[in-house]
């Protein structure tokens, strides 16, 4: 008898996951409070439009994506449609405009909740990651496709990581009590994608404050599944960024001759 391991099962897409219609939610309610002083972030400019609108025409670079919900500040929704209004969008792609709320999570249960039916894949996409590659968002799409309910993009980690405790007050100096194993942790990026009952009954049943949605699934129970993130979905979170991400767009400018 051979002692070859048996072959995986072959991928079995859930029954109707994979020709589902897909629309992503785009949290965009956040101040920006690491970035600095000034209009919500998502409405900064980079390379003369605003970060969100890049967001947005990301997600709709998807031939896949056929609806995006944009969560807007919540004082924001009306200025968030002229903006909307005010841009070239694909013409094959519809978009919504719902006001946010006061934590990410809150703002992308209210995007959930604006979701008319027949979207069974629903991407979650940060506005402030305008940059993120169309590859990155099709390659999440499909491995929801093929059957995971989770499915985040992430990257290894560059630096070593260090676990600490506190040694004394808040701000003071800490004390380092592991250093993690880096080849087994990832740096978590967005689209994350995800079947439409799962990410609903996450955000039902979900009450402890998180940072991302993949992480209510893992608490729910269902497998979450990685693919490749990309160098260019990186977060604008604080000064730094903004200009990584200025020179981001010049070059992607230059190489495309505009
Ligand atoms: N109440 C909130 C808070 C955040 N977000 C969105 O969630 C995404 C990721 O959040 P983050 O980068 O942490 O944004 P902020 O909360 O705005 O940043 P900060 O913590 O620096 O204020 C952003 O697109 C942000 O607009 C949101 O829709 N509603
Ligand atoms: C989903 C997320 O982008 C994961 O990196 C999340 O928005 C991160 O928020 P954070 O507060 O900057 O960790």
């Amino acid at each position: 008898m051979s002692d070859d391991p048996l072959p995986p099962p072959p991928s079995t897409p859930a029954p109707g996951r994979a020709t589902a219609r897909t629309a992503a939610v785009i949290p965009a309610a956040g101040r920006g409070v690491r970035l600095g002083p000034g209009v919500p972030k998502a409405l900064r400019a980079l390379g003369g439009t605003p970060m969100l609108i890049h967001a947005i025409r990301a997600m709709a670079a998807s031939r896949a994506v056929s609806l995006v919900v944009v969560v807007a500040p919540p004082d924001g929704a009306a200025e968030v449609r002229t903006l909307l209004d005010a841009h070239a969008l694909p013409e094959r792609t519809d978009f919504l405009v719902v006001p946010g709320g006061g934590s990410r999570q809150e703002s992308v249960r209210l995007g959930l909740e604006a979701l008319p039916p027949g979207y069974d894949i629903v991407l979650v996409h940060d506005a402030a990651r305008p940059l993120v590659p169309v590859d990155t968002v099709d390659a999440v799409i499909e491995a929801v496709r093929d059957g995971a309910v989770a499915v985040v993009p992430v990257l290894p980690l560059a630096d070593t990581v260090k676990q600490v405790e506190s040694a004394g007050a808040p701000g003071g100096p800490e004390r380092v009590v592991a250093t993690p194993d880096r080849s087994l942790l990832r740096a978590v990026q967005t689209p994350q994608g995800f079947d439409r009952a799962t990410l609903v009954r996450a955000h039902e049943t979900v009450t402890d404050d998180v940072t991302d949605d993949a992480s209510m699934v893992e608490q729910l129970g269902p497998t979450v599944v990685t693919v490749p993130g990309h160098e260019e979905a990186f977060k604008v979170t604080r000064p730094l960024d903004l200009v990584l991400a200025e020179a981001v767009l010049a070059r992607r400018r230059l190489n495309d001759g505009f």
